[in-house]
Order: C-alpha cells, then structure tokens, then sequence
C-alpha cells in the first residue's frame, strides 16, 4: 500500500478458488489467508470454495489447508481452537470448470454460504488455474449469474495474461464482458513485494532523492532478477513462453515503471496507473537492428551451483534437445522524455545463475571535479540499492575519507534493512488484502498489460526469426558475456549483488551506518 494502510474490515466476503488445491493455492494463497486471518486484517466472517475436479471430502480439503499452512506460512500456527476456527471456513465443491454442469451447484454452495454466514454477495474469484481455461471459467460465471450479486464482484486473475498482444487482447476482450475493468485484478506478485511497493516511498518521501532521479544526476539505472532455480517440473509452459514473456513483459517492465514515473497527483490507484502508462509510452521501440544491439538472450548449459552439478537446459526433464528458448534476458532501454533522455536502464534475468538476487541500482554521476586521488585515481559511483530478495532493504554507497594519515578515499556503505519479528508479510498477503479491500493500486490494468506486450512482441518476433540470436552460459555464473558487454560498451559494469551486513531497523524507524 503506498497510503496508510486502511484497515477496512467492513467487508465479509467469500472467495471462490478455482484451482483450490494446487500448487499456488498450497504455496501462497493459504498461507497468505492465513496470515491476513490471523492478524486480523479481513473481515472474521469469510468462507472459501476450493474447486478442482478432483473428488474430495470437506475434511480432506481442509487437512489440505492446514498442512500447506504448517508448511509454508512464515508465523506460527495457533492452538487446535484457533485452528478450527480457520479451517471452519474452507468448502469444497468438485466440478470441471470447462463443463456447464457444476456451476448450478457451485452456485448454490456460495449462496448457501452467504446465507449461513450474512454475507452481503460480496464475491472475489480467484483463478489460479491454467491460463487456457480463463476465458472459459469468465463466461460461464456471467451464464450461471454468479456475477450477479448486491455486494461487490472482483475478480482475481493470475499470470500470464495472454502470451501476446493478440492473445492478451482476446482475453481481455472475453472478461470484460462479465467483468469491469476496476473489478478485475491482474496479479503481478512482484508488484505485492515490501521493497517493489517501496521504491515510491523512498522516491516520493525523500526530497534528497526526488530532487536528483532524472537524467542530469543519473548515468544509469540497472535492474536484476537472477534466480538459481532451473526450469524445474514447468518445462510445458517455460519452453513456450521464455524469459522475455515470462519475466520481462511483467515483472522487469513494472519495475521500470515504478522507477521511471513522474510523481502522482495523488496516492490513488487511478493517479499512479496514469503515470506508469506515460512511462510504458515513452519507451524507445524496435528496429532489428537495435533488438541485436540492445538485447540479450541466453540459455544455460550444465555447471556447477552451490556444490553441485547442474544439467543444461536442454537436458532438463520435458524440454526438447534441440530447444532453442531463452532462459536469460538482458537488455538496455531508454525511456524518451525530459526526465531520463539518454539514461540507459539496463536489465538482466534468468535462471540458473551463481545466487539468487532481485536488485534495483540507481547509479548516479560522478561529481564534475575530482579533488581526490586514490588507488584507481578515480572515485567510486554513488549507488542507491534497492534490495528486493533475498535481503529487503537499502544500501548507499558514498566517498569517505579512509581514517588514518593518508587522504585516501573509499567508498562506504550505509545500510537499512527490513527487519520485521515474524518475517515480511509475503506478497500474496498483500495483494490479496488489497483485492479484498478493493485497492488496485498494486494490480496491473489493462492498458498497461496492452502496452507491455505491444513492447515486447516486436522483439520477440525478430528473435523468432533468427535462431542465432541464442547464446550459452554456463550454469552457476553470472549470465553470459554479451550482456556484461552491453555496459561495457558504454562505460558502466553491473553491480554484483551482495547481502546486507545490517540488520538494523524496527518498523523502518532507524538508519544503521556501517563504513
Ligand atoms: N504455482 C506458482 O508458483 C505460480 C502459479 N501461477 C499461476 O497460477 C495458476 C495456477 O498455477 P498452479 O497452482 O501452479 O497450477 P496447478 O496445476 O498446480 O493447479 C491447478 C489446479 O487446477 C485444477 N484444474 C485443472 N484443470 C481443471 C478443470 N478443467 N476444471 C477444474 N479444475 C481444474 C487442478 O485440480 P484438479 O486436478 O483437481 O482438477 C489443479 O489443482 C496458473 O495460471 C499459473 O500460471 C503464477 C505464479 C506462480
Ligand atoms: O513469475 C515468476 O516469478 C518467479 C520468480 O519470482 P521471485 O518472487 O522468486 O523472484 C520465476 O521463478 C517464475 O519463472 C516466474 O513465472
């Protein structure tokens, strides 16, 4: 939340959870009810409706719940009352969503629930299920007129979001005819991340900063999303889509956009969504030449990673031997208006890679006289980090004298880090508490989502077309060498990610300063 968080609990509600014993459902959304339950930030009367095909009694689904609780939930479980009070509010009705004949039933359920509970039709659909059967699940809801309600309707739906302009645009089209545009929210979870919903604060709050984010104190901006993970059991879907559609399209451009907006006129959904769009706008586009000049694509071959060896790509399990999809990006951007002409924004993602790491760099210019020499005759680059994962925080780096005879200078660090007693709320907590309370501000909207795509799908096609745009990189490192070549061939070298040595800080109230 970029505003006071407004705890609203005038809001009983039930959700309906399509793919309601999956691996999302089990990872991340009964965990996150969980905590939202738990702290007391939805309202005390909510039930739940798992949905799957699968048969399944009341009780088994609710056994379901409580073990993917005790599994993945970052607070600790309550005692077997508090425990049946949540479980209490989790159904289950068995039915395929791509037949007509469950939805009566299903219906049926809800307003039983309603009912039984006293709840005002307030209903948010959530669809962690396949992207193929959104559209499907959209239209069948409108037939059955389970959108019909005198509360409010939401719905919730997950990435991806087409897997091209045209794609997308269908789907969209297919919703919106049950839904309105403010009643649907596109999960991005990176948008739901403690220091992705920071960068504003630490931009709009911090006149230090705000005075020097454009193009006349910044170089350059850097951005990483490295993951050690492999393709893992979603060869089906990954071989497909690709790094580029998989993470940049989404996540790499929200955070540019983030980065990159002007501020808003006021902390309201529909103010900042503005200003993302002007930023999407402002990208510089594609000719075939500039995609071979400005982008990267890699894939991993067999290496080393924490001790062990990995296979390639092309060895894992389901993906063809010949496949020729990217598991790396890298990129260099330019946003063409007043604030950021000629400021580079460079990015780089994959999997595979030497440590896990999401990290937005602001490196600023030099001062336009060095007084000072030092071993390098030349001094170190002010760096604002802002660390997403693993650590959540912030680390400036500035010039300071080395204490002791000598004027030499070094540069230093001044950390800040998230350090919350149970852990920080995870992001589906935070964007299901949003959803729940009606708050689209971390949610994609269309236009975004339409843009994004008409962005990266010129890209795409070209690299389509010309298998020789594929490069390797060994399994364990860094990515491959054409994307440190990228900055090199303008002056500048990635920031290699590292942890925070502080761990200050209660509730952000404290800086911690260590050279
Ligand atoms: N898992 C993750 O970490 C992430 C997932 N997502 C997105 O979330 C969504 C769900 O992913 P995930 O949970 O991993 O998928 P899973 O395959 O684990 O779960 C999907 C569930 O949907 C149910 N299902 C499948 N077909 C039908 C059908 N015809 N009718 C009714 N139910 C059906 C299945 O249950 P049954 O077999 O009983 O029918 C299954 O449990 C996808 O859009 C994915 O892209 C996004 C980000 C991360
Ligand atoms: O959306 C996705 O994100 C994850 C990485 O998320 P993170 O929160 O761990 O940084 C990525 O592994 C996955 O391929 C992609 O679909």
């Amino acid at each position: 939340m970029l505003s006071q968080p407004q705890i609203d609990r005038q809001n009983p509600f039930v959700m309906v959870l399509f793919g309601g014993a999956g691996d999302l459902a089990r990872r991340k959304l009964f965990p996150a009810l969980y905590s939202l339950h738990r702290n007391g930030w939805i309202h005390p009367r909510f039930a739940v409706v798992g949905l799957g095909r699968s048969a399944r009694e009341r009780q088994e689904y609710q056994s379901i719940v409580r073990e993917s609780v005790q599994k993945y939930s970052r607070l600790d479980t309550d005692t077997e009352q508090d425990w049946a009070a949540f479980l209490n509010r989790f159904h289950y009705v068995s039915l395929d969503v791509t037949e007509e004949t469950g939805y009566q039933q299903l219906k049926q359920e809800v307003e039983r629930l309603e009912q039984e509970w006293e709840i005002p039709q307030n209903r948010l659909f959530y669809l962690a299920i396949s992207p193929r059967l959104f559209g499907d699940v959209v239209s069948r809801l409108k037939k059955v007129k389970l959108t019909e309600t005198n509360g409010w309707r939401r719905l919730v739906i997950e990435k991806p979001f087409g897997h091209d302009y045209p794609s997308a645009k269908a789907l969209n089209d297919q919703i919106s005819q049950s839904f309105l545009e403010e009643e649907i929210y596109r999960i991005d979870h990176y948008l739901g991340k403690e220091m992705v919903q920071n960068i504003e604060v630490i931009r709009f709050a911090n006149n230090l900063f705000e005075a020097m984010w454009n193009n006349r104190y910044i170089s350059n901006v850097q951005i990483t999303a490295s993951e050690t993970v492999g393709v893992g059991e979603r060869a089906a879907y990954y071989d497909q889509a690709g790094a580029l559609r998989d993470m940049v399209q989404n996540h790499i451009l929200q955070i540019v956009t983030m980065v990159a907006m002007e501020p808003p006129s006021r902390l309201k959904p529909e103010a900042i969504h503005d200003e993302k769009v002007k930023v999407l706008r402002s990208l510089r586009g594609w000719t075939e030449a500039d995609v071979a000049k400005r982008m990267v694509r890699g894939q991993y071959t067999a290496g080393l990673l924490n001790g062990s060896t990995v296979p390639a790509y092309r060895e894992e399990e389901d993906v063809p031997p010949n496949s020729a999809n990217e598991t790396f990006v890298a990129g260099k951007w330019y946003i063409d208006n007043f604030r950021w002409s000629g400021v580079p924004f460079y990015f780089r993602t994959g999997k595979r890679l030497g440590q896990k790491a999401t990290e937005v760099v602001i490196q600023f210019r030099g001062v336009p006289q060095n007084l000072y020499f030092n071993k390098n005759n030349d001094l170190a680059p002010n760096l604002l980090v802002i660390k997403i994962n693993p650590d959540e925080g912030l680390s400036f780096q500035m010039n300071a004298k080395k204490p002791g005879g000598e004027m030499e200078v070094v540069p230093i660090a001044m950390e800040f880090c998230n350090n919350y007693e149970e852990g920080s709320p995870e992001a589906y907590e935070s964007l299901l508490h949003d959803a729940l309370e009606g708050d689209r501000t971390f949610f994609t909207h269309w236009d975004e989502v339409s843009l994004a795509w008409q962005f990266i799908d010129p890209i795409r096609n070209i690299w389509d077309q010309n298998d020789d745009s594929l490069c390797f990189y060994e399994a364990g490192k860094s990515g491959p060498q054409e994307a440190d070549d990228l900055l090199f061939k303008d002056g500048f070298s990635w920031n290699t990610p590292q942890r925070l040595r502080s761990h200050s800080v209660v509730q952000g109230s404290e800086i911690n300063s260590k050279p």
